[in-house]
């Protein structure tokens, strides 16, 4: 099983008891939910999909193998699957376009349920699952990118569970990478993007670290190319965190304020130094009764955004506390962080310098790398997720060399033990448990 079901109530368990329950439909339709997600997307179809449904036809596709896992034969081209004519997703059963995706999901609140409880409930909007709207279309190649939205979103959608979001990245990546279209042209990044403020930097170096593009060059960076880097975005509500994403993934900007639902995320793939490199961006939730649900998916992030509104001091405050909720799910010494300042273009300039001041205080202490951005604007929104990949990139690198020097064939390997005989040793311990 592809999206394990442990993961699952994981991701949904958590302080809600009820979000376990939510999950059942998924893995009670005997297919991997994020097959079942991917094919409800229109990514997968074909047995490995799962989906109860018959597969409709083949007709226009990209990439439509039996087994979408394997990668593709010589001459086949991998990609999106384009919708079905007829309007009806592949896989999905004809005329109800992702009713089992949100069959699943969308059950009335218990009486007396909390807002966290009800969380399927808000993100349905009320709807009869069956007149649930479809889940957005993948984007049709070249453009290489492929914008998922969940059922907790503020947009309806699809639900993350459905894309098993809660077990990446290494088994989802690796299935994924193989139904994505090619990286966008202007999604390569041949050298380091520069810092925003030298005072505030994870580190101020012209290029990239000389043994990522070493390894890069030969061809030596292992597992990288093949697995997606979570990049989780907290901060207060209405900071601008969905904005900022949208600008970056979508290039659009949205002025009525919408509150997230729990999380939504976007994947961006890059290229760095000739090696392919998958970003997944987590926006969360930043209304306090959304939290519990939001912080469920902190887990396994290898960046973490935080982001406040330059022109209120309040939100600078609260970003400690952020960073500290999202280092209990995540081990501090594996994670770069990133402390964002939105809003850029509603803030007088000796305002801002001022703000600037504490901004980088902030951010020194926390050991993160400052940067002021305006998703109005555009102003340094894409170097900023430039810089995010980048150095995410090279960390993921450095730790693979790190992991593959350690595994060298021949290495001495040092085992300290007083004991002359391990076997003898591990077999006193047993019994002595045992007994
Ligand atoms: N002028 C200006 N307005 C912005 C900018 N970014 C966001 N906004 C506005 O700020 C409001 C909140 O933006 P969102 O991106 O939805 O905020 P959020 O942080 O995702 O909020 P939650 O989902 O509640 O956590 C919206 O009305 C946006 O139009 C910006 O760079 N400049």
């Amino acid at each position: 099983m592809l999206a394990n079901s442990r993961g699952l109530s994981r991701g949904l368990g958590g302080c809600c008891p009820r979000r376990a329950a939510l999950a059942r439909p998924h893995t009670s339709l005997g297919a991997s939910p994020i097959a079942a997600g991917l094919c409800g997307a229109g990514l997968l179809s074909g047995p490995s999909c799962g989906w109860p449904g018959p597969p409709g036809p083949c007709s226009g596709r990209l990439f439509c193998r039996p087994d979408s896992r394997s990668p593709p034969g010589p001459g086949e081209q991998t990609g999106l699957v384009p919708r079905h004519p007829g309007g009806a997703r592949s896989g999905c059963p004809a005329g109800e376009p992702g009713r089992m995706l949100c069959g699943g999901l969308c059950l009335p609140p218990p009486p007396g349920a909390s807002a966290c409880e009800s969380l399927s409930r808000s993100s349905c909007r009320g709807k009869e699952p069956s007149r649930l709207p479809a889940p957005p279309e993948p984007e049709s190649p070249p453009c290489g990118r492929t914008c998922f939205k969940s059922a907790v979103s503020k947009r309806g959608g699809f639900s993350p569970a459905s894309l098993g979001a809660w077990v990446l990245p290494s088994e989802v990546g690796l299935q994924m990478m193989s139904v994505l279209a090619p990286v966008r042209r202007d999604r390569i990044i041949a050298e380091l993007p520069q810092c925003f403020h030298k005072e505030a930097a994870l580190h101020s170096r012209s290029s990239f670290h000389p043994q990522v593009s070493g390894a890069c060059q030969e061809q030596r960076t292992g597992t990288v190319g093949f697995k997606i880097s979570k990049i989780i975005v907290v901060g207060d509500l209405s900071v601008g965190k969905t904005c900022l994403i949208n600008r970056f993934c979508k290039d659009t900007f949205d002025k009525n304020y919408k509150a997230t639902i729990g999380v939504d995320f976007e994947m961006e793939r890059f290229e760095v130094l000739g090696v392919p490199f998958s970003l997944q961006l987590w926006d969360t939730a930043g209304q306090e009764r959304f939290k519990c649900i939001a912080s469920t998916y902190y887990r396994g992030a290898q960046a973490i955004v935080i982001v406040f509104d330059v022109n209120d001091v309040a939100s600078l405050a609260h970003t400690r506390q952020w960073l500290a909720d999202a280092l209990k799910e995540n081990d501090p010494s594996n994670v770069i962080l990133f402390l964002v300042g939105s809003k850029k273009d509603l803030s007088p300039s000796a305002q801002y310098s001022l703000l600037e001041r504490d901004a980088i205080k902030v951010a020194k202490e926390m050991r993160a790398e400052y940067w002021a951005v305006s998703s109005l604007t555009g102003e340094n929104v894409r170097e900023f997720f430039f810089r995010v990949a980048s150095l995410t990139f090279e960390s993921s690198v450095l730790a693979e060399l790190e992991k593959s020097s350690a595994r060298k064939i021949g290495d001495v390997v040092r085992i300290h033990s007083t004991d002359s005989d391990l076997y003898l040793t591990a077999q006193r311990r047993k019994s002595k448990c045992c007994r």
